[in-house]
């Protein structure tokens, strides 16, 4: 079974929003990201798997224990980023800090302190006076340093700039090789595509697509796009016989799709050829999910 098992999942706010239908299944050591565009429905299964919302229909289990029904059984073996960071009370990011771990009964202050300093935080500052990045932060070293085993995080990474947010996947991937489970929704698809393990993509409230990264990274299909020197050249080419995706005429350019099983042919036949220059075009994350969204208008 799977370590966390979100099971026909459905909360209807009327005229066509919430979530419907949501089935996932996150393994133990997983990164699994969870992506869509402002109103997708990701908040709305994040509160599901916290029990902080009752569904309509269908369940969340969270290592077999029923997140609606056990909220807070669940909350010993989680922790949680919400999406907007309010603080309680009025303390410093220290006291909030040591109430959080003391509250948890998990993780320790050293380990808080490791990390408000990898994050360039001051914990003495007050809550209430942090700034958006700082709230962030503190969120993150609080769910960090309680040390549960599995997190659960509503778009971590907001507000931290390019440098602290490599810091924060940097520690994420530390923390896969523990054998933590993250999940976490993003719309910044850089972020997914260097961490994640497994991608759902949610539409309206509908899973579209779930992709295994592998399949994006390690990618035997390759596109290589070459400009030829002259038009004979170009045209010799285009009679070989390759799956040719898409051809600028005018500029002499072809982009061939390779199967990494035909690459020395390929190589063994551009001797003939004189090129301007060849290059592999990488197929990101982006692209991927672009051609998705295409695909579903
Ligand atoms: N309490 C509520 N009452 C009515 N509609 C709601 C409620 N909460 C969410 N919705 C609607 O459900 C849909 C999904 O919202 P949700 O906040 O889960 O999206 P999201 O993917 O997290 O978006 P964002 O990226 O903007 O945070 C939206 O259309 C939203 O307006």
């Amino acid at each position: 079974m799977a370590y966390i098992n979100i099971d026909h999942l459905t909360k209807d706010y009327g005229k066509g929003r919430g979530i419907f239908d949501v089935s996932l299944e996150i393994n133990k050591g997983e990164i699994y990201g969870f992506v869509g565009i402002n109103g997708a429905g990701k908040t709305t299964t994040i509160r599901h798997m916290m029990g902080f919302l009752k569904p309509d229909e269908g369940n969340v289990l969270i290592k077999g224990i029923d997140a609606t029904k056990n909220s807070a059984e669940v909350k010993r073996h989680v922790s949680y980023i919400p999406g907007e960071i309010n603080f309680p009370g009025n303390s410093t990011g220290e006291v909030f800090l040591k109430d959080q771990i003391y509250l948890s009964g998990r993780g320790s202050w050293e380990h808080a302190k490791e990390l408000s300093s990898l994050f360039q935080l001051d914990v003495t500052a007050n809550v209430h006076s942090m700034s958006k990045g700082m709230k962030q932060k503190t969120a993150i070293v609080s769910a960090f340093a309680s040390d549960a085993d599995i997190l659960i995080m509503d778009e971590p990474s907001t507000g931290l700039d390019p440098l602290m947010r490599d810091v924060f996947l940097d520690l994420l991937k530390q923390e896969k090789e523990k054998g933590k489970t993250i999940f976490m929704s993003s719309h910044i698809f850089q972020e997914v595509e260097e961490v994640c393990d497994r991608v759902a993509v949610i539409r309206q409230g509908k899973i579209i697509d779930i992709t295994d990264m592998k399949d994006i990274r390690y990618n035997k299909n390759k596109t290589y796009r070459m400009e030829f020197k002259s038009r004979e050249d170009f045209e010799r080419f285009l009679s070989l016989g390759y799956q040719i995706g898409q051809v600028k005429a005018e500029d002499l350019q072809v982009f061939a799709q390779i199967h990494d099983e035909d690459i020395n042919r390929l190589i063994q036949d551009l001797k003939s050829f004189d090129l301007v220059y060849f290059k592999e075009i990488k197929v990101s994350f982006e692209n991927y999910i672009t051609e998705i969204f295409k695909g579903e208008d």
